[in-house]
């Protein structure tokens, strides 16, 4: 049996991330000295426009990032030993088991000329986790959870029988199958209807909350952010703008960035609203940072000190955020 009520462990810091940074191999920065944490039961929004970072930096942790890209930090998961993240290969043996990655487009993880079942059983057989009777039993029990219905059948089907929200699925319970302790969702909804977006989410919530899994889920969607996840973390051209638990920084940003982000998201939400609004100005490009803050060339507050000075990440309680002029208090 899953065990879905290990309520033990909730609420300890489950991975740990600190000064992550990646860059091409022709040295142009990407991400620049990022620190996240990521509570057991809990999840964290990665949030930002296109190009932020969210992906990189996630991958950078994961030890996945693709070629041409390189990272240096640490992580480390629950009270174990930290990790250089300029070791790939260690980082993946030693957090390959305890963590996944949900990608954007769940058909990319399936094998289109292979049923589900196989896919599903085979890689923690493979990897010696489970017996192979236990891992159907797991599937089996994951497909009920997950709302697939009778595993039997969806056992036999290949990829493309199953419609958008199966696959959804279907790839959220090949990531569960190993237990991880750690589970990134990278825009898991994208493509799908509001509906089922909705309803995947609920799903991830009560898996996060049930069984202690620690998610960070990355997503441009203030409005799900603020619903789904407990904490959150704001990018900006590759560095961390405001960090905080989700209702008290949404309600009270700190950083104009931020503010922006949410009068956008509420003027997204109007019923009369006739064009997608978007923060003003465009982010500037990997190699080509302006100086002094990052966003002060559209910052309405920007003053002199923000075009010489990078403002440093100030964490005041269990709020951070980076900006000359932000009124952090205990
Ligand atoms: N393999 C790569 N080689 C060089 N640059 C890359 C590579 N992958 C990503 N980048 C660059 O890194 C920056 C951050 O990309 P990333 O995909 O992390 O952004 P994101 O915030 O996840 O955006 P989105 O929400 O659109 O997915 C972008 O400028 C992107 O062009």
């Amino acid at each position: 049996m899953i065990d879905y009520k290990r309520r033990r462990g909730v609420d300890e810091v489950a991975l740990e991330a600190e000064d992550v940074r990646v860059a091409t191999t022709a040295g142009a920065e990407i991400v620049g000295g990022v620190q996240v944490a990521v509570r057991s039961g809990h999840i964290l929004g990665l949030l930002g426009e296109t190009g932020a970072g969210k992906t990189v930096t996630a991958r950078a942790i994961l030890g996945l990032l693709p070629r041409g890209l390189c990272a240096s930090g640490r992580v480390r998961l629950a009270g174990d030993h930290w990790i250089e993240l300029d070791r790939p290969g260690e980082l993946r043996a030693k957090l390959g088991r305890s963590t996944g990655l949900m990608l954007q487009n769940p058909m990319s993880a399936l094998d289109p000329v292979r049923r589900i079942g196989g896919q599903l059983i085979e890689a923690v057989v493979r990897n010696g986790l489970l017996k192979k009777a236990d891992a159907v039993n797991r599937a089996t029990e994951l497909c009920e959870r997950l709302g697939l219905g009778s595993a039997k059948e969806v056992f036999r089907l290949y990829p493309h029988e199953l419609s958008g929200g199966m696959s959804q699925r279907v790839s959220l319970a090949m990531t569960l199958m190993p237990g991880p302790k750690l589970l990134v969702v990278d825009e898991p909804t994208s493509a799908l209807d509001a509906n089922l977006r909705v309803e995947i989410l609920t799903l991830l919530q009560s898996i996060a909350r049930d069984s202690g899994t620690a998610m960070v889920l990355i997503s441009h969607d203030l409005g799900l952010v603020s619903r789904f996840c407990d904490d959150a973390a704001v990018l900006y051209s590759g560095h961390l703008a405001e960090t905080g638990p989700t209702t008290d920084l949404l309600r009270r940003p700190s950083h104009p960035y931020t503010r922006t982000l949410v009068s956008c998201s509420l003027r997204l939400s109007q019923p009369k609203r006739t064009e997608l609004p978007t923060v003003p100005g465009d982010s500037p490009v990997p190699g080509h940072w302006p100086s002094g803050c990052y966003f002060h060339p559209r910052c309405s507050q920007a003053q002199d000190e923000c075009r010489t000075y990078r403002p440093a990440f100030v964490k005041v309680a269990d709020r951070g955020v980076a900006c000359h002029f932000a009124d952090v208090k205990e």
